[in-house]
Formats: C-alpha cells, sequence, structure tokens
C-alpha cells in the first residue's frame, strides 16, 4: 500500500482525505500508517524508540524538485519491505500535488512564501498552505516528542556547495546536535537566515520550536535522472529518525556556514540580475560589483567586503526575493 501512496498522491483523479475526514489505515513493521489529507501521511510506531522525536519530513513543496520525492519513495519502500521498523512518529508530506503533476515549480503563486498564520490570500496554493499547516499543527499537537522538520529541496542552479542547510530565522535555537547530524548527512555548507521568511521550516521553527531546516539536496532535474547515490548520507539521517534511533554525528570542519547579510528583493518589473544566469550558488562578488538593477529600488553593488549569492532568479513575482547576499561566518558553538 505505501508503495503506491507516492503515485496516488500524484493521480489527479485519486479521492483521498480531506483534514476533518480521516482516511483509510493500514499496517507497516512496528506500526500503522494513516491517510490525513491528499499527500499527507502519518506513520504512527506502536512503540516508541527510546531517541523517539516528532519528525516532518515534507518533499515537493516546489513541483520540480524531485530528488527529494525519489528519496522519499526509496525510505518509504524500506520500511515496507521490513528493512526498517518503525520507532518514532511521523509525518510525510508531499507539498504542491499539482506542481509536481506539471513538473513545474508552482502553478500560481511560490508555495513556499505562504507559511503564514493570518494568510489571507485566495487560490490553490493559499488553500495548500492552510491545510498544510493544520496538519502541521494537529500533527506537533498530537506528539509530546521533541519535535524535528526536514523540508528537502533541490536549487535551480549549480552550487559550489550542492547539498547545504537554510536555518530559518526564528526565537527558537538550534541544538548543536542538529548540526553535526546535518554534516554526517552530506550537507557541506549551512546558511544562517537573518530574518523572517515564512517559509514552511520556518513555520515548523516559529510556531513550534522545532529543529527546522530547509534542505537543498543538489539541483533540480526531472524523475529518473536523479543521482540518489549522493544523497545516501541524507538517507541514513531519515532512517534514524524513522527508528527513533540516535541520529549519526559528523565532523563540523567539514560543513561552511554562512549567515545572510541582505535579501535582494524584486521590486519591479525593470529588473535584472547582472551576472550570467548560470552563476552557480555561493559563487563570491568582490567590493564594488553591480550585482542588480531595479527601476524602482536603483543598483545594487557590493559594499564593505565581498558577498555570495544564493538563490540568484531573476524571474520572481515582484515584491519576491530574487538573491540572497552571504557571507561566512564561524561555525555555531
Ligand atoms: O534554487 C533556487 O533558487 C530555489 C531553491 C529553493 O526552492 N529554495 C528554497 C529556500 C527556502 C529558504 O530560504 O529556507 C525556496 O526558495 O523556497
Ligand atoms: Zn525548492
Amino acid at each position: 500500500m505505501l508503495d503506491e501512496w507516492l503515485a496516488s498522491s500524484l493521480d489527479a483523479d485519486s479521492v483521498e482525505p480531506r483534514e476533518g475526514r480521516e482516511g483509510p489505515e493500514g499496517k507497516v513493521p512496528g506500526g500503522r500508517y494513516r491517510l490525513h489529507a491528499p499527500g499527507v501521511l502519518e506513520l504512527l510506531p506502536d512503540e516508541l524508540a527510546p531517541e523517539a522525536q516528532a519528525c516532518v519530513v515534507s518533499a515537493g513543496i516546489h513541483g520540480n524538485e524531485t530528488a527529494p520525492i525519489e528519496l522519499v519513495g526509496a525510505w518509504l519502500a524500506r520500511l515496507e519491505a521490513g528493512q526498517l521498523r518503525l520507532g518514532a512518529p511521523v509525518l510525510v508530506i508531499l507539498g504542491n500535488l499539482e506542481a509536481i503533476r506539471q513538473g513545474v515549480r508552482f502553478c500560481t503563486t511560490n508555495l513556499n512564501r505562504l507559511f503564514q498564520r493570518d494568510l489571507d490570500l485566495e487560490g490553490d496554493e493559499p488553500d495548500r498552505a492552510r491545510e498544510l499547516m493544520a496538519v502541521v499543527d494537529a500533527f506537533f499537537a498530537r506528539h509530546a516528542l521533541p519535535h524535528v522538520h526536514y523540508d528537502m529541496h533541490t536549487a535551480i542552479r549549480d552550487s559550489r556547495y550542492p547539498r547545504f542547510a537554510v536555518e530559518p530565522f526564528a526565537d527558537a535555537k538550534t541544538d548543536p546536535a542538529q548540526w553535526h547530524g546535518l554534516a554526517a548527512a552530506g550537507m557541506q555548507a549551512a546558511l544562517h537566515q537573518h530574518r523572517h521568511s515564512w517559509t514552511f521550516s520556518h513555520y515548523s521553527k516559529h510556531y513550534h520550536a522545532a529543529q527546522a531546516f530547509t534542505l537543498e539536496l543538489g539541483k533540480v532535474r526531472p524523475f529518473g535522472e536523479n543521482d540518489l547515490d549522493a544523497l545516501s548520507g541524507m538517507r541514513t539521517l531519515l532512517e534514524a529518525l524513522l527508528e527513533g534511533r540516535q541520529t549519526p554525528s559528523g565532523n563540523l570542519e567539514e560543513v561552511r556556514f554562512f549567515r545572510v547579510v541582505t535579501e535582494l528583493m524584486r521590486q519591479s518589473q525593470d529588473f535584472a540580475l547582472c551576472f550570467s544566469e548560470e552563476t552557480p550558488n555561493f559563487t563570491e562578488f568582490a567590493v564594488g560589483t553591480r550585482l542588480a538593477h531595479d527601476g524602482q529600488a536603483g543598483d545594487t553593488v557590493v559594499e564593505e567586503a565581498p558577498v555570495a549569492v544564493v538563490f540568484p532568479n531573476a524571474q520572481v513575482e515582484l515584491g519576491a526575493r530574487a538573491a540572497l547576499l552571504v557571507r561566512a561566518c564561524p561555525p555555531p558553538k
């Protein structure tokens, strides 16, 4: 049954439950599963393992980011085949189902900017954001355990560090063990956000004090063209979470840390980045370099010290982030 869940979630004609109308349940080794909403599956252990945490694992918040969806498929297949035994509650989420079907980042608006409790926008993506916020609220309320959320993505550009974590800005502090766990999972860099960003991982950290991250796991590719071997560390981390085992611990010297200094916002139609579309994430620009032109905001020029550019995208909606400007910083203590 679980092996069909991914496929049936992506079948536009399949009738799946909505929150409030609970869906089918079934057994998995060590526990059971329940479908709460389209693309939302909860795994419930019969018994909690000693290191169990309540863990949200999401993929496909952007529909063309397929590697994390394939990783989730392989992870659930190992559970169903009896190679893993459930020891912790896990909420598995496929985010933007229609965008996944169409193979696009989003259909109308970027779902990963909508995770805000007072959201008053209308449309399919705002409705999905409200649905996902409700299932996450209910999941964390059901399980009085440490809260964790890994929201898995892939990046549009190449990257000097193909696998990296984005730490959302929020009052809750990141447990140092998380950095060691992410190092063991193969993250090559980590980026501290400098302000609220209303992403899905930010939602769990800000409203639920979860240990939450956006994880960039390579580059956007179509289904079937992903290198899952490069994600073996991430697979090991997910397996430990599912079994309620202690997560592996890696060496922080293998991770480069950065902090965001500025978000470059697109403020007008007349907006352009002044460097090639192909520029990889974390490419550094010297003081005095003109990075962007905006008809309203004017030019953005590097000041004081070099900056590196992450997530450059001139095609974003008006008022949205067109790039993060970041600088290296020491590893967290
Ligand atoms: O490569 C890109 O430009 C975007 C990749 C992506 O979807 N990244 C996330 C990061 C979210 C965060 O800042 O935590 C996004 O833009 O939503
Ligand atoms: Zn994404």
